[in-house]
């Protein structure tokens, strides 16, 4: 089974409602697709998110990768050669990582299709269904409140909160979930690098103090200030997830061997697929450390690569995967099964989609 043709389309599709961050405000996904074709009629697919302000990638540079120099480089190599064909991707060009998460997710996805097996097996098949949680945008107490309510009413039993743009108003978004959710459903915070570390601190004791009851909190500080991250590891009970601090395998040595946060959040767009990924994990597991799997504003296309990263590995053990839940609609027909918080694997081989729907390629 020959790559013999990578082309590079556009997948759009709205979202429920307008995503909000400390970061950013998204109001639908526009992402990237890679198609590869073999020279046996196999076909799959591929997506690559333009988060910009997080992996500094764009559409025009995820495009520019993909078809000037990740494609030539592995046209015509065999889905037997993984191990050259994803050295090649990684030399191809340095960092552009959602980009070549796109290649790397369609060929697991032909491989998969090679020998007949669903991916989450051939990667380890830990189990067969995970449980996501759903993010709450960033927005007035009262607002997050009624998300939050809306979530519950939809199954879901962790919720992930958006702060970071205002410490004084953070507290009183977490205080008015809270007081609309009660204290069976677990609450995991966000900040998106959006708090100076003694504020994170001075923050998070008080949440503590309150009894909110906070699983995890989310990169609290600047991605590249490491040691700010330690000082707020360090300084409160609470867990610390590092998201925007990880990207490389390197990234994940360094975090753990400094002890700068307790867990780490992995996504393919930010590992460039999941060969990096695996290696987080192997990384993750040698010191015992639990990963989180996460996304980007990714439709079901690359979140289906995610989950079965996530079915496959024990130490991942918290599933940030609601790109789809956020979504409208899903163009995504096979794969996956997203109902909601539950998403259970497929049973047929790679990432089992049968067909993409709001795919534009221009030729
Ligand atoms: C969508 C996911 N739950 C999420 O919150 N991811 C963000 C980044 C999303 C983006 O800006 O596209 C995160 O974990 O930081
Ligand atoms: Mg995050």
């Amino acid at each position: 089974m020959k790559i013999k043709e990578i082309k590079v389309g556009k997948i759009t599709v709205p979202l429920k409602k307008s995503f909000k961050t400390a970061l950013r405000t998204v109001h639908s996904i526009e992402d990237i697709v890679v198609k590869v074709v073999t020279d046996t009629g196999h076909v799959a697919y591929g997506e690559a998110a333009p988060t910009a302000v997080i992996t500094g990638d764009t559409n025009g540079s995820i495009r520019c990768a993909i078809e000037d120099y990740i494609a030539p480089q592995i046209i015509g190599l065999d889905i037997e050669n993984m191990e050259e064909i994803m050295t090649r991707i990684d030399k191809s060009i340095i960092k552009n990582t959602s980009a070549k998460a796109a290649v790397d997710i369609a060929i697991y996805d032909l491989f998969g299709q090679l020998y007949n097996a669903p991916l989450y097996k051939l990667l380890g098949g830990y189990k067969k269904e995970i449980i996501s949680d759903l993010t709450i945008s960033v927005n007035e107490p009262s607002e997050m409140a009624e998300d939050s309510i809306d979530a519950v009413k939809r199954g879901y039993k962790t919720l992930k909160i958006k702060v970071g743009l205002d410490s004084k108003m953070d507290m009183e978004r977490i205080k008015a979930i809270r007081d609309a959710v009660g204290y069976n459903i677990d609450l995991r915070l966000d900040a998106n690098q959006g708090w100076k570390p003694k504020e994170a601190v001075m923050l998070l004791r008080k949440m503590e103090d309150k009894g909110f009851n906070i699983e995890l909190v989310e990169q609290p500080v600047l991605a590249s200030d490491l040691d700010g991250l330690k000082f707020v590891t360090d300084n409160v009970n609470i867990p610390i997830l590092a998201d925007e601090s990880v990207f490389s395998p390197e990234d994940a040595v360094k975090i753990i061997q400094n002890r700068a946060a307790d867990l780490i959040n992995i996504k393919l767009m930010k590992t460039g697929g999941i060969h990096n990924a695996l290696k987080i994990c192997s990384v993750a597991e040698i010191y015992g450390v639990e990963c989180m799997i996460g996304c980007m504003l990714e439709s079901k296309l690359s979140v289906s690569a995610a989950a079965h990263l996530a079915a496959s590995k024990k130490i991942i053990t918290k599933i940030d995967l609601d790109g789809p839940g956020l979504c409208k609609e899903d163009p995504i027909i096979g794969g996956p099964e997203f109902n909601d918080y539950r998403i259970i694997l497929n049973d047929d081989g790679g990432l089992g989609f049968k067909e993409i729907r709001n795919l534009s390629f221009s030729s």
